[in-house]
């Protein structure tokens, strides 16, 4: 009998194409999403050796990270932007990869359109140029970022060198409670874990609070992965995630489809196999929670409040505590309910779906945002925005004083015109807390969907349940 095998493993065992003896492996890559931030050079290598793309069908492009979000039908005025994005477009022209074009419906963010099109199926592997690929480890694919001269390798050859990361399980046991949401589950393991938790390692997530989750829901623990330091995420197929791929533009069909779900649900890791690393969490001990600091792990549950650096395990801790709170503008002590915002910002790859936008409708319907708050929603593709405009959505967010916007990466990471201002602080649903990253000098609080609106409303950090929904 064969050994108990992991889904990692399987996938991995099923990709490679060549092991070497100091343990390097050239994987075969099934999808390779690019967008205009990290392949300009990339092209131009394949450019300068005379080298075509290898299988342009396996590829989709798309602009995301300068597109802006406002007024497209006078095209991109900040030059540097126009630039990135006119040089995808030529690339794409030149080598015949195809592209969602910024005007196009299906236009958004890579990490949303590649599930959205039905691109993203178990059992592949699947790269782009950006660490947040691993949000479509949420099917059971193997999806990782990665370097831009690794872009070029993949667009010549449709292969990939990787070593062989460790396997390692995180259980999520019990049912969420109210309130909970899959962005809490995430920041409250990376709360457990620390951003260097899964180093080296590719993360399985299991347990009832992962199966009972929808695939809206999966993406956002899976984007996060990469804040915990890991590889990649991965969730076993299922039927929630045959079903949300059935139909879609990119799944197969007729005999390819009852081919791909065989496979599909031979994927899950085999009983007994074996982890390298476990970590077991209960969703009782989940409140919604905030990030207080300038990394995803400085997390709060919404009851708490800001850390005094002297209360710190070691000495290191508490310098880096209260360099934190100094870039914050935050002191020792203060309740986090009483931290008020300037700004709140909804969308990004890891909750701009449209289950984010239903949670978020259902806490701003027939409320108002705050007179000293300016709060954006930015659906994370073309596709969730008419979605959501069919479901009357944007009328709700439009009523209670959002700013309704096109699909894009936006003040996620500030490569656009979505900025925050030098010291403003803004409650978003995006992934990433550090200095500078919605612009410099901002202050980032991370949280779920349904918390920023909550946030928006009040006009200062506050507690989703005690809004009565
Ligand atoms: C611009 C891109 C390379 C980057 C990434 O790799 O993640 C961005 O998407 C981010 O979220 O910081
Ligand atoms: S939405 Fe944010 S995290 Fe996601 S790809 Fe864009 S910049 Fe990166």
């Amino acid at each position: 009998m064969s050994q108990p095998r992991t889904l990692f493993d399987k996938i991995w065992d099923s990709h490679l194409v060549d092991r070497q003896e100091d343990g390097t492996c050239l994987l075969y890559i099934d999808r390779h999403l690019v967008h205009e931030v990290t392949s300009p050079q990339a092209f131009e290598g394949l450019r300068l050796a005379g080298r075509p793309v290898r299988r342009p069908e396996a590829t989709l492009a798309v602009p995301d990270h300068n597109v802006p979000t406002a007024d497209r039908a006078r095209g991109i005025e900040d030059e540097e932007s126009r630039i990135q994005v006119d040089t995808l477009e030529k690339n794409c022209a030149d080598f015949g990869v195809p592209i969602f074009r910024m005007n196009d419906v299906r236009q958004g963010i890579v990490h949303i359109i590649g599930p959205e099109q039905g691109l993203t199926q178990p059992g592949m592997t699947i790269v782009c140029g950006d660490s947040h690929t691993s949000t479509h480890g949420a099917f059971g694919a193997l999806a990782f970022g990665i370097g831009t001269s690794e872009v070029e390798h993949v667009l010549a050859t449709q292969t990939l060198y990787q070593t062989h990361a460790k396997n390692m399980r995180i259980t999520v046991d019990g049912p969420l409670p109210t309130g909970v949401t899959a962005k809490d589950l995430i920041l409250a393991i990376i709360g457990k874990i620390g951003t260097a938790g899964g180093t080296g390692h590719v993360i399985e997530y299991a347990g009832q609070a992962i199966r009972d989750l929808s695939m809206e829901g999966r993406m956002t623990i899976c984007n996060m992965s990469i804040e915990g330091g890991a590889r990649a995420g991965l969730i076993a197929p299922d039927d929630t995630t045959i079903d949300y791929i059935r139909g879609r533009p990119y799944a197969p069909k007729g005999a390819a489809w009852e081919q791909a779900e065989a496979f599909w649900r031979a994927l899950p890791s085999d009983e007994g196999a074996r982890y390298d690393k476990e970590v077991t969490l209960s969703t009782s001990e989940i409140e919604p929670l905030v990030t207080w600091g300038t990394s995803p792990e400085d997390v709060l549950p919404i009851s708490g409040a800001i850390p005094r650096p002297e209360d710190a395990p070691s000495e290191n801790k508490a310098m880096a505590i209260k360099r934190s709170l100094e870039y914050m503008g935050l002191t020792p002590g203060t309740r986090l309910r009483d931290i008020a915002v300037d700004k709140v910002f909804i969308g990004s790859c890891t909750n701009g779906r449209i289950e984010d936008l239903r949670e978020v409708a259902r806490v701003a319907e027939g409320r108002r945002v705050a007179d000293s708050v300016y709060a954006m929603i930015v659906p994370g593709s073309g596709l969730v925005k008419e979605q959501a405009e069919a479901e009357g959505l944007d009328r709700i967010f439009r009523e209670a004083g959002f700013d309704w916007r096109e699909p894009g990466c936006s003040m996620c990471l500030a490569m656009n015109a979505d900025k925050l201002n030098p010291g403003e602080r803004c409650a978003s649903t995006s992934n990433r807390n550090f200095e500078g990253r919605q612009g410099p000098g901002g202050r980032t609080h991370l949280m779920s969907p349904a918390m920023a609106a909550a946030a928006a409303i009040s006009g200062h950090l506050s507690d989703v349940r005690e809004l009565a929904c």
